[in-house]
């Protein structure tokens, strides 16, 4: 697991990481979320042993990141897929990995196969590759050495739905296979996709943090019916608030509340889901705002 405390990091008088505290468990894929400048790659440099943080600590599988022997075998890392060599062709880049932290060549066919790239793409030089495909070479050297951790900045960066939905299949799998996952990213409609638990970072500090659905579950239930005008009346007949929305009703309460009131009023349900349309990116987007240095804790 990864254990982050009271991390801080400043530029002078300029604090890019502002006293985080959270933990990223075996088992699930934590996103760490937050808008361009909002201090995740300069948390993930000091959770891999690249930065050295002002104070407060970083530990992987209970260690410093410098203090774990032959941490590639340990903890994969993917901080910038564009840093690979463009000169040397991915199956180049991959063996290189792989013979840095001792692994033996059979990982590097392994690895190409389990992230797609074909022999013929990986016989091309790197500064040929696009940045879908420098992705998944980058993601294929932070396994090469089948570590428990993952580290990812933005693994998501230039994929296409598709790549984004693949993605979210192997980090699923290694994460359900018991290893530990933190990736980051400015979207959320990315992470929200491929993540169980999220850290929303803002200005350099942790603005909000739990499971993508409980995030949801805040923004109140969203519901469709047959009758809306009928449901909305229910609703407010049961304490219920509720807004309209392009999207349907919106009731701040648990999804299963709303049910039990449209059963009892013999209203035929279409849709039921957690969270408003948006209301996780409207959270994001005011969690984040460039003016809420102070944050809300959720
Ligand atoms: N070496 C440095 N010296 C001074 N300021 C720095 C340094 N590294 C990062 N910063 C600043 O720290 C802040 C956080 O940067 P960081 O790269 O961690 O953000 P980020 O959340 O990863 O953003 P992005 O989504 O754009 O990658 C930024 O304002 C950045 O300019």
């Amino acid at each position: 697991m990864i254990t982050v405390n009271h991390l801080t990091k400043r530029y002078g008088d300029f604090t890019a990481v502002d006293d985080i505290s959270f933990t990223a468990r075996p088992g699930s894929v934590t996103g760490f979320l937050g808008p361009n400048g909002a201090g995740k790659s300069t948390a993930m440099r000091m959770m891999t042993g690249l930065t050295p943080p002002t104070s407060g600590e970083a530990h992987v599988l209970g260690r410093r990141y410098a203090d774990l022997p032959n941490p590639g075998r340990h903890v994969g890392v993917m901080l910038d897929a564009s840093a690979q060599h463009p000169g040397r062709t991915g199956r180049e880049v991959l063996t290189l990995a792989a013979r840095t932290i001792g692994v033996d060549a059979t990982a590097v066919a392994r690895g190409l196969a389990t992230v797609g790239l074909t022999d013929e793409e990986a016989g091309r030089r790197v500064r040929n590759y696009s940045l879908g495909m420098r992705q998944r070479l980058g993601l294929a050297a932070a396994l090469v050495g089948d570590p428990e951790v993952l580290v990812l900045d933005e693994p998501a960066n230039g994929l296409d739905p598709q790549g984004i939905h693949w993605m979210r299949g192997l980090l699923r799998d290694f994460a359900d296979a018991g290893g530990t996952v933190l990736l980051s990213s400015h979207l959320l409609s990315e992470v929200q996709i491929i993540a169980d638990e999220l850290v929303i970072i803002g200005n350099g500090r942790i603005v909000a943090e739990g499971t993508t659905t409980q995030l949801l579950e805040q923004q109140g239930t969203r519901v469709r019916s047959l009758d809306d005008d009928a449901l909305e009346v229910a609703l407010r007949a049961a304490n219920i608030d509720v807004a309209r929305t392009p999207a349907g009703l919106v009731a701040q309460a648990p999804a299963a509340a709303v049910g039990r009131v449209a059963l009892d009023a013999r209203i035929v349900l279409t849709d039921l889901a957690a969270g408003s349309a948006g209301g996780l990116e409207e959270l994001f987007l005011t969690l984040t705002a460039a003016d809420s240095r102070e944050g809300i804790a959720a």
